[in-house]
């Protein structure tokens, strides 16, 4: 059994890890609030994580936070030896090298969607913006009215991977005298109600439109998929990893 630490624990996304945690034991919990526990788990503020990690035997840390949040719990990573599954979003450059700094010294992976259908609907998109090249596209996603991070993280994934593929310029919403360029994709986000996670790319020729689509129905196919990767973790040597490679072991 994984002795795991939840970072971001009085969250939305840190009551789905807790309710999902199955094969693992969520032993503490991380989050700036007052709380003492949240479900029989003791919350420790980030800031104590390196001696929590260790009092606690931590084998791996699931983050679900805030950017800064995360650094913090992640540099006591590095500090405690303890590998981490990073699932925030909305790092700036500077907030990534620092991730990239930390897997110099444990494990570290990162995956802005622990979805294993966002993992297949990547490839599918690669696949389709190489073949039909020459296809107008569109990216939308759609996601709960509390969600501070826009574009979230798994459109900017996608955009990645298309721009891996192809030289587009992404164009955020439009508005007023926008003529579309043929380089452009335009990149929409919506924040409505509790939609836990939705995203489409169209591909529009000038007969035909395919739409790429995933729509997550619970947060708990993300927290489920995190805490898999965790245990995937445990154990391997310091270095960056990817979600692709816990859905292909
Ligand atoms: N990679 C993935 O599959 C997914 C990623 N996410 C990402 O996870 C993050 C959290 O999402 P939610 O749970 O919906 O947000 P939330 O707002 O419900 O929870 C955020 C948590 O972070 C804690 N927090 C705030 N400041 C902190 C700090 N300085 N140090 C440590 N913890 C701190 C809060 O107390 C709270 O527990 C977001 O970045 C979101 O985009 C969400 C769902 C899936
Ligand atoms: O904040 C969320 O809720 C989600 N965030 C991730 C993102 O920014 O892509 C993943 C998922 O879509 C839910």
């Amino acid at each position: 059994m994984t002795r795991v630490a939840v970072n971001g624990v009085t969250g939305q996304m840190g009551h789905a890890v807790l309710a999902a945690a199955g094969d693992a034991d969520v032993v503490v919990g991380f989050a700036t609030s007052d709380a003492d526990a949240v479900d029989g788990v003791p919350v420790v503020h980030p800031a104590d994580a390196a001696d929590a990690l260790a009092e606690y035997d931590v084998d791996a840390v699931v983050d679900f936070a805030v950017p800064e949040g995360a650094l913090t719990v992640a540099e006591a990573c590095a500090e405690a030896g303890v590998p981490i599954v990073v699932g925030t979003t909305g790092f700036d450059e500077d907030g990534m090298a620092r991730l990239k700094d930390v897997s110099e010294s444990v494990p570290l992976l990162k995956a802005t969607n622990f979805s294993r259908g966002i993992q297949v609907l990547q490839r599918l998109v690669r696949e389709a913006v190489g073949t039909l090249d020459e296809y107008d596209l569109e990216l939308v996603e759609t996601h709960h009215n509390r969600k501070v991070d826009a574009p979230s993280g798994t459109a900017n994934t996608i955009l990645d991977v298309i721009q891996s593929e192809r030289d587009v310029e992404p164009v955020y919403g439009r508005e007023g005298h926008a003529p579309r360029d043929e380089d452009e994709i335009g990149v929409f986000a919506r924040r409505a109600g509790d939609v836990r996670g939705e995203h489409e790319l169209l591909l529009a020729g000038d007969d035909e439109v395919l739409s790429l689509s995933h729509r997550a129905e619970d947060r708990g196919v993300f927290a489920a998929g995190a805490l898999d990767a965790a245990a995937w973790l445990v154990g391997r040597d310091a270095g960056w990893y990817s979600f692709g490679e816990v859905v292909d072991a």
